[in-house]
């Protein structure tokens, strides 16, 4: 491992630069709003990241959440010399900071997830590869470098087609799998209905599926590296298929046995849990948990952990606020006392944007965060290079928020939440 970088020093860079960041802004509202104008003529995408369920009220409720804590922070204390690292499964990572599952990513830049994963991979920190990623399992890995590689699974129907997306993420080093529970049908999403577009639709994310030897020997083709292009139209893509061109009439048809072998409806119980923990024999984390008795749930079914989320208000709207789920979550005193004894591991994500919002979920219990719309939109503006600027920022932030709360490391966060926060909705 590189000797500790000092992340607080990316402001000065930019300083010293005389010019402004590269994406023209670092802050995430503007960057949403840079996506926005430059996919103008082509929404779909757009709204496709920034959109949430039904009102959109979970989403705004995320954020809220964060505002319902403040830090009190400590002064003349010797914080020169920090740590932002912390360890999970065995591993040591830079800072307390994953990549979001986010599928489809082929939509956003012409590198899609491989930019993304490249990213990660340079900055150390663990990239979560969607099942419905718009690149193949091998791709991906081989993107992520020496960085950690960690597999999301919506679980498909078929137990033989599960085992074998599994085994082949386990052979190209994927070590820990997220098993997202709260997408076995996808939400009702008005941004996506009104532009009359989903990536599924269009073929941009059946990759992992379509380099799958049992998925597509139930198609009677080969297995194919190939990916959908980019830039595209989904008019096109839908004129194209009308008209009948068999190549996009099958990546389409192809796309459309994904969904029906997943979030496609059918919902699955604790029992069938039993299956995916004999098949994956390394960490596993249920991704979508908002209660403590399904955290209890999650670990009697013999979870590793779990990744508190609500899917970023993309699913249930009307939700309880992710980051009120996890303060819920981890005053139960087994969930403390399993994530001590390093026997269960709690992740957060949905509505992470700011350094100060790591330390609030931090000192309520999490171990890790992961961030997800952010660094889209950083693909969607710059590519590999936008993806770096955005989650450079984020660790800047949060490595100067820890000394300017007065602590030295993620750990005395974590145990000292009393000291740390205090409630004030204002
Ligand atoms: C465009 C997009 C695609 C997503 N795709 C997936 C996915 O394939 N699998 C998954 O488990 N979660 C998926 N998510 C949810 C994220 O993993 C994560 O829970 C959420 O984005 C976190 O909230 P945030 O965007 O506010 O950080 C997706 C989210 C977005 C924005
Ligand atoms: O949009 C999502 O939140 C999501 O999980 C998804 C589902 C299918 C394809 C791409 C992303």
């Amino acid at each position: 491992m590189a000797a500790a970088e000092d992340w607080s020093s990316y402001g000065g860079q930019i300083f010293r630069s005389r010019k402004p960041p590269l994406l023209g802004s670092v802050v995430v509202d503007d960057l949403e709003a840079l996506m926005k104008e430059k996919f103008k003529d082509n929404p779909g995408p757009y709204n496709f990241v920034a959109g949430g369920a039904s009102t959109g009220v979970t989403q705004v409720t995320n954020r809220k959440a964060f505002n319902r804590w403040k830090i009190v922070p400590r002064m003349l204390r010797d914080v020169t010399k920090r740590d932002i690292s912390v360890t999970l499964f065995d591993r040591k990572l830079p800072a307390p900071v994953a990549f979001s599952p986010v599928g489809a990513q082929g939509i956003f830049h012409e590198d899609g997830d491989l930019a993304s994963a490249r990213a990660a991979g340079k900055l150390g920190i663990p990239f979560s590869m969607s099942t419905v990623a718009s690149r193949s399992i091998g791709q991906v890995a081989e993107a992520c470098g020496t960085g950690p590689r960690w597999f999301q699974l919506y679980w498909p129907e078929s137990d033989e087609l599960t085992a074998s997306i599994l085994s082949r993420a386990e052979a190209a080093g994927f070590d820990v799998l997220l098993l997202t529970l709260d997408t076995m049908r996808v939400g009702w999403r008005p941004r996506d209905l009104n532009s009359a577009y989903v990536p599924m639709a269009h073929g941009y994310s059946a990759q992992v599926f379509t380099a799958d030897p049992v998925f597509m020997a139930k198609n009677n083709l080969p297995p194919t590296e190939e990916h959908a292009p980019f830039p595209y139209n989904p008019h096109e893509v839908d004129a194209a298929y009308l008209s009948g061109d068999p190549a996009i009439k099958q990546r389409v048809d192809l796309s459309l046995h994904v969904i029906s072998q997943m979030t496609n409806g059918v919902f699955r119980s604790w029992e069938d849990m039993a299956f995916v923990r004999k098949t994956w024999k390394g960490p596993l984390l249920l991704k979508g948990i908002q209660c403590v008795e399904d955290a209890i749930l999650a670990m009697e079914h013999g979870a590793n952990g779990i990744v508190v989320s609500n899917h970023g208000g993309r699913q249930l709207d009307g939700a309880i606020g992710s980051l009120t789920a996890l303060a819920r979550i981890c005053a139960d005193p087994r969930v403390r006392k399993a994530q001590q004894l390093g026997t269960f591991t709690v992740l957060f994500d949905s509505g992470v944007r700011s350094g100060s919002d790591i330390i609030k979920a931090i000192a309520l219990g999490a171990q890790t965060v992961l961030v997800g719309r952010p660094y889209v939109y950083g693909l969607a503006l710059g590519g590999e290079a936008g993806v770096d600027a955005v989650m450079r920022s984020i660790l800047a932030d949060l490595d100067i928020s820890l000394a300017l709360s007065g602590y030295k490391s993620i750990s005395e966060i974590w145990h000292k939440r009393d000291e740390v926060l205090v409630e004030d909705d204002t």
